[in-house]
């Protein structure tokens, strides 16, 4: 029997079986299946005897150590009151999984919803009061919700209900007696997670319900209710001046390769035969995209692949086998980064801004006074707008030299050939950019997005080239076919905007609007040499 299917910790074994997934749509607050009454053990995670140390939690999440460690001294030891914490971070950064699992370790009582899964106000806040109500929907009672919420008054005053029976049920709040009806929850906090906040723009009623949510911690004045939010989102996308207290950020930023690695590597059974066939597919793929519930999918299929000439799994790789399964693992790896590229490439690229812990002003896209900035985005969304900033700075007529057949990564044969560039040209370069500042032509930013798309991260080293490549280079011809929703992404978030047409051939021509200063931040993320490709 899997463990999701025993009655007593069905709702809370759904949530953890989200975390070892990358849907999350399972997390849901309703189980019509259980028979079991839920009691407070259900707002606890996992088992009451699991033990699940710091050191598991933190070994779970590789690359989350800082984000796990500020998480925890927030949250403080147990009874401490906290203000609201603000988690967030691009899309499968780690985010609900790190909070998930940060209270089963701390054995602490929650609450969880899901804006995504409770897709309108009256959902969301019947599924907060369900929760805190110990009430399940079943055929018994008609699946209806422990309170109908006609309107978010009617929330607060249920939510101030459902709280005060909470905790006066808690640990620690009326003696032996509530100890032993409160099971395994550690402590008289109760808090509540709001995830994908991000979603609750959308709603029609969107802009009253964030205030309320926001206004949560001061409206309660429970110090016994602490407030979660976790979103895609940054936070300057949420706060305009409302007068609420800002709640505390912690910020996921992507995964670095090395990260990845030890993401991917973390549960097999054979590292060092997982760690060659990493070798071969991270980086390529690392290049159009970090999320793991992207990489997760196409890395357990080709992984598959890349050991079927193996007899024993448990075999110890050598060079030669490596090389012999790369040879036959070779073809499967183009078309499946095709695939990847095509799923990363999504129509609403979301660019967000990170401020510095707790402070700043709502920055918009092309500012760039701060270090501190983060821009999320797919990797692959990184290197076009690089290719635009590039194509807008540099003159057409240096492409070549730039760009040349190692896709400008071999920078001992671009120095020789700039160095034969003549004078002549270089004013003829100067003349064009002053005729023509800054628009070019959509084939000649493909063109700047095919040679660099394999420079970031360093060239590729000995051994890949021992490998004689994955055919990016020369086989991406599928790669760049979803290149036209990325560039549209980025024209709709005015990051490059059309700048007129060819008088002579009436095509359109674009600019990037982007500061030098933000792209070289962009470049920096995923280690692209960009000064070595800006015309001076
Ligand atoms: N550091 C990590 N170690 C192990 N697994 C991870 C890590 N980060 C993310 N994952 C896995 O990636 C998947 C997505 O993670 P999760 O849903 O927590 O991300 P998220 O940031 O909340 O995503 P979203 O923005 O879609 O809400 C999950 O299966 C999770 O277990």
């Amino acid at each position: 029997m899997g463990k999701e299917e025993s009655p007593k910790t069905t709702r809370r074994t759904t949530r953890s079986s989200a975390v070892a997934t990358p849907s999350k749509n399972v997390v849901e607050e309703t189980n019509a299946s259980s028979s079991q009454p839920p009691t407070l053990s259900d707002l606890v995670l996992g088992e009451e005897r699991e033990s699940f140390s710091l050191d598991d939690l933190l070994s779970s999440f590789p690359g989350r150590r800082n984000q796990i460690q500020e998480l925890l001294q927030l949250l403080g030891p147990r009874n401490s009151p906290m203000l609201p914490i603000f988690v967030y971070g691009g899309t499968s950064t780690g985010k609900t999984s790190m909070v998930l699992e940060t209270f089963r370790h701390l054995k602490r009582p929650f609450v969880y919803s899901s804006c995504l899964s409770c897709y309108n106000p009256r959902i969301l806040f019947e599924s907060v009061l369900n929760q805190l109500f110990l009430h399940r929907k079943n055929a018994v009672n008609g699946y209806s919700s422990a309170k109908r919420c006609e309107s978010p008054s009617d929330f607060v005053n249920f939510l101030r209900e459902a709280l005060v029976s909470v905790l006066a049920n808690l640990e620690g709040n009326s003696g032996k007696l509530s100890s032993k009806r409160s099971g395994k929850a550690n402590g008289n906090m109760i808090y509540l997670i709001f995830d994908n906040l991000e979603r609750v723009r959308g709603w029609e009623k969107g802009s009253t319900i964030l205030p309320l949510l926001f206004n949560l911690y001061d409206i309660l004045k429970m110090p016994e209710v602490a407030l979660i939010f976790i979103s895609s989102a940054s936070p300057d996308t949420y706060y305009s001046s409302m007068g609420y207290v800002e709640p505390i950020p912690i910020y996921l930023p992507d995964y670095t390769q090395d990260d990845l690695q030890q993401i991917f590597l973390r549960n097999q059974a054979n590292k060092k035969l997982y760690a060659s066939f990493l070798s071969v597919v991270l980086r390529p793929f690392c290049r159009i995209t970090r999320r793991v519930d992207e990489l997760s999918p196409a890395f357990s299929l080709l992984f598959t692949k890349y050991c079927e000439p193996v007899t024993n799994l448990g075999v110890v790789p050598n060079k030669e086998l490596n090389q012999r399964l790369f040879h036959y693992f070779r073809p499967h790896v183009a078309p499946s980064l095709n695939e990847i590229f095509k799923v990363s490439s999504h129509p609403s690229t979301e660019v967000e801004v990170r401020e510095t812990k707790g402070k700043g002003s709502t920055r918009k896209f092309g500012d760039c006074e701060d270090d501190q900035l983060d821009f999320h985005m797919p990797t692959s969304a990184k290197y076009l707008l690089i290719s635009a900033f590039l194509a807008s700075r540099n003159p057409a007529t240096l492409d070549a030299s730039l760009f040349d057949s190692t896709g400008g990564s071999n920078s001992r044969k671009r120095r020789r050939k700039a160095s034969e560039k003549s004078m002549e040209q270089k004013e003829t370069a100067e003349q064009e950019l002053l005729l023509n500042p800054g628009t070019f032509p959509m084939e000649r930013l493909l063109a700047i997005f095919q040679c660099i798309a394999s420079v970031g991260e360093g060239s590729l080293d000995e051994e890949e080239e021992g490998y004689d490549g994955l055919g990016i280079r020369n086989g991406n011809g599928g790669l760049m076919s979803d290149v036209l929703l990325q560039l549209s992404s980025l024209c709709s978030a005015n990051f490059i905007v059309t700048g007129g047409s060819c008088p002579l051939e009436g095509s359109t021509r674009y600019r990037s609007t982007v500061s030098e200063d933000m792209v070289l931040k962009v470049a920096r993320s995923i280690k692209f040499p960009l000064s070595k490709y800006i015309y001076r």
